[in-house]
C-alpha cells in the first residue's frame, strides 16, 4: 500500500516534533516536508538531526510549496499567518490541510474558509477525542439547563502558550452557547478584573491558567443555588491531539473540498 505522504509544518515546535516522531513510528505515513519560520536555526538542516535522532532524508525549508510537493496532507500547529498562508498553498495545489493551529482571527477564518472552497481542510481547536466528546456533552448539558446555572470556562496550559482563552475553550463556549440557543459573541465574558459589577445572567465567563508544562485542562462549570456540575478534560501527553491530526489527514483523502472539524473525523456530529 502506498503510504500517505504527510508535511509537518514547523517541526522544531512542541506539536511538529511529536508528529514527525508519530509519523516515522507509522505503517501508513510517511514524512516528506518539514516547514519552519523563516530565519529559524533547523532551515537547510535534517528535521530529524536537529531533534537529536535519525536522519529523515529531508531538509527544512521555509517556503510552503517546496514542503508540499510531495504531501497528500499538510498538518499544521504553527502560527496564525502561517496558517493561512499554508491554507492558501493547499488550496492552489489541492491538498488536504489539517489545521490545529489557535489564535485564529475572524478574518483568519475568513481566509481559511475561502481556501477551502479549493480544497479538504479540517480544523479544530482540540483535535482529541476527548475533547470533542466533551463539547456534546456540554452542548446536552447547556441545552437541559435554564440560566439559573451559570456557565464557567477556566482553562489552564504551559508558561509559553501565547493565545487566550485556548482554542478548546472557545469550542467548549461555542457548544454551550448553542445548546443555550444563544450567540457566543454577545454573552462572553472574557477574564474579570476590577469592579466588574455582579454577574450578568446568562453569560458564559471564561478564565486562563497559564504555567509550568501543563498540557491542558478545561472545566466547564454550571453553577446553581445550592449545587454545580463540573464537566471536565484533562490532557497530560500531547499525543492525544498529534494522534487526532493523524487521524483526520487519513480521514480526509478523498473528501470533497470544504471545512470540516474534528467531529466529522469522529462520526460525533
Ligand atoms: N488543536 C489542537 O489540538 C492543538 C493546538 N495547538 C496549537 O498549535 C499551535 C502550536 O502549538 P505548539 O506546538 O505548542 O507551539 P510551538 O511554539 O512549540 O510550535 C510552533 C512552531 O511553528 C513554527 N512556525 C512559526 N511560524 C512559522 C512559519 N511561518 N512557517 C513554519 N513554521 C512556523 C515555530 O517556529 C514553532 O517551531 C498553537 O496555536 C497551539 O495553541 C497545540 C496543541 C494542540
Ligand atoms: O497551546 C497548547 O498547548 C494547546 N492548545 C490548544 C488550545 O488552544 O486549546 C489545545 C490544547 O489545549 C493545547
Amino acid at each position: 500500500m502506498d503510504r500517505i505522504g504527510i508535511a509537518v509544518m514547523g517541526g522544531s515546535g512542541r506539536m511538529g516534533r511529536m508528529l514527525c516522531d508519530l509519523i516515522r513510528d507509522s505503517d501508513d505515513l510517511r514524512l516528506v516536508g518539514v516547514t519552519e519560520a523563516p530565519g529559524h536555526p533547523w532551515i537547510g538542516h535534517d528535521p530529524g538531526r536537529m531533534a537529536g535522532g535519525a536522519d529523515t532524508g529531508l531538509c527544512v525549508t521555509d517556503t510552503p510549496a517546496a514542503a508540499i510537493t510531495d504531501a497528500r496532507a499538510v498538518i499544521d500547529f504553527t502560527t496564525p499567518g502561517a496558517t493561512v498562508a499554508m491554507a492558501q498553498a493547499c488550496a492552489q495545489a489541492g491538498i488536504v490541510h489539517v489545521i490545529g493551529t489557535t489564535g485564529l482571527s475572524r478574518d483568519d477564518i475568513a481566509a481559511i474558509d475561502r481556501a477551502a472552497r479549493q480544497t479538504t481542510i479540517v480544523r479544530a481547536g482540540n483535535m482529541s477525542l476527548g475533547v470533542n466528546l466533551l463539547t456534546q456533552l456540554v452542548r446536552q448539558v447547556a441545552e437541559s439547563l435554564d440560566d439559573d446555572y451559570d456557565i464557567e470556562i477556566v482553562e489552564a496550559h504551559h508558561r509559553h502558550k501565547v493565545d487566550a482563552p485556548s482554542g478548546t475553550a472557545l469550542m467548549l463556549g461555542h457548544a454551550a452557547a448553542e445548546g443555550r440557543g444563544v450567540d457566543l459573541d454577545a454573552v462572553s465574558d472574557r477574564g474579570r478584573d476590577g469592579i466588574t459589577g455582579a454577574r450578568g445572567r446568562g453569560a458564559i465567563g471564561f478564565h486562563a491558567i497559564r504555567g509550568g508544562d501543563i498540557v491542558g485542562e478545561h472545566d466547564v462549570v454550571f453553577a446553581a443555588d445550592g449545587e454545580r456540575i463540573v464537566l471536565r478534560h484533562v490532557a497530560s501527553d500531547r499525543s492525544v491531539f498529534a494522534r487526532g491530526a493523524l487521524r483526520a489527514a487519513r480521514w480526509a483523502q478523498g473528501k470533497a473540498p470544504g471545512a470540516y472539524d474534528m467531529l466529522d473525523v469522529l462520526g460525533l456530529r
